[in-house]
């Protein structure tokens, strides 16, 4: 599981973005809100979606350390839907929610719709049949390099939609990319993502899938503005599909905080198994190049053989 919930919690993010607007109306569907009114924010001028209580909770499709989502369906369209609750922080959830506006791309998990009480935060999202891609490493544990290639492609075609948009995902993790019923993949989750106004970094983020600028700044000088970060962690998901297990560290090794960032930061080039093909030893080192300044960009490796051509 991650920091970032937890941080939430502690340190408002604070992006040079205006909060959206929001309208009020009633969320009775919210189990335990005792107040008569809450507020939303619909990502588009007609969302299908108007109300807490046009949906009816089917399942429980999973849960995160800030809340839980569930499946369910609106009752006049039959349309199912992902409702994602976490607890609210107002300071922090206009600026996921303005984010999430903004994204209108088949290589990101929409969202159609944000609704927000003094209790909870309730993003209206596309449902991902098949779950996350942690789900899918732990029922299939390894993946060919073709599936590999095709789930790079899709997320750096992401990352680039993103990077247009100047947004700096923050989170790239195997439970942060979700996969739909076509086997697509598709990014979510945008709780430790910012719009970048300047060169600072945020604290968000999952360590493990951190870039050695992000653990240690000082050592490795700060990223341009941080979208290098993204394409380190895109690499570490590359490497965990390949190789069935987080990559950084090595079997046996004690799972500790010290040793991770130690794994991360330390001088050593990460190593990459020669069991795999030149093309996709190659475009891993690119993306996990310790120094951010060597390290592949988004759109030069959308050009790599490894995913060129791929989707
Ligand atoms: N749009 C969606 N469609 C289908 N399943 C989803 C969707 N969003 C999330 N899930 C499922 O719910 C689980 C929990 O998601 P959530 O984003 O709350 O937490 P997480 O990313 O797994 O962990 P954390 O946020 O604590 O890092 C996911 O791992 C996934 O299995």
């Amino acid at each position: 599981m991650t920091l970032v919930r937890e941080r939430r919690h502690q340190e408002p993010l604070t992006l040079s973005i205006s909060p959206p607007h929001y309208h009020r109306t009633t969320a009775s569907f919210i189990a335990g809100d005792p107040s008569p009114s809450s507020f939303s924010s619909s990502p588009e001028s007609s969302s299908p979606v108007e109300t807490l209580n046009d949906l009816e909770k089917l399942t429980v499709l999973g849960q995160g350390s800030g809340g839980t989502v569930y499946k369910t369906r609106h009752r006049r369209t039959k349309t199912l839907y992902a409702l994602k609750v976490l607890r609210s922080n107002l300071n922090i959830t206009t600026v996921e929610a303005d984010i999430l506006k903004r994204i209108e791309s088949s290589f990101i998990v929409k969202c159609y719709a944000v609704f927000v009480n003094s209790y909870d935060l309730c993003f209206v999202m596309e449902l991902m049949e098949k779950g996350s891609l942690h789900d899918a490493l732990l029922a299939h544990h390894v993946f060919s390099e073709p599936v590999i290639s095709t789930l790079a492609n899709r997320i750096l075609q992401g990352l680039r939609y993103l990077q247009e948009r100047r947004i700096v995902h923050g989170d790239i993790k195997p439970s942060n990319l979700l996969i739909n019923e076509k086997g697509e993949v598709k990014i979510a989750d945008f709780g430790a993502s910012r719009v970048v106004a300047g060169g600072s970094y945020g604290s968000n983020g999952t360590c493990a899938y951190m870039s050695p600028e992000r653990v240690d700044p000082e050592k490795w000088g700060f990223g341009e503005v941080g979208f290098a970060g993204d394409v380190w962690s895109l690499g570490v998901v590359v490497l965990e599909c390949f190789l069935g297990r987080y990559p950084l560290t090595k079997i046996g090794d004690k799972p500790d905080w010290a040793g991770l960032i130690c794994a991360i930061c330390c001088d050593e080039k990460v190593e990459i198994p020669a069991s795999g093909s030149p093309e996709f030893r190659d475009f891993v080192e690119k993306c996990l190049e310790k120094d951010w300044r060597k390290r592949g960009t988004v759109e030069e490796l959308l050009l790599h053989p490894f995913v060129k051509n791929r989707l």
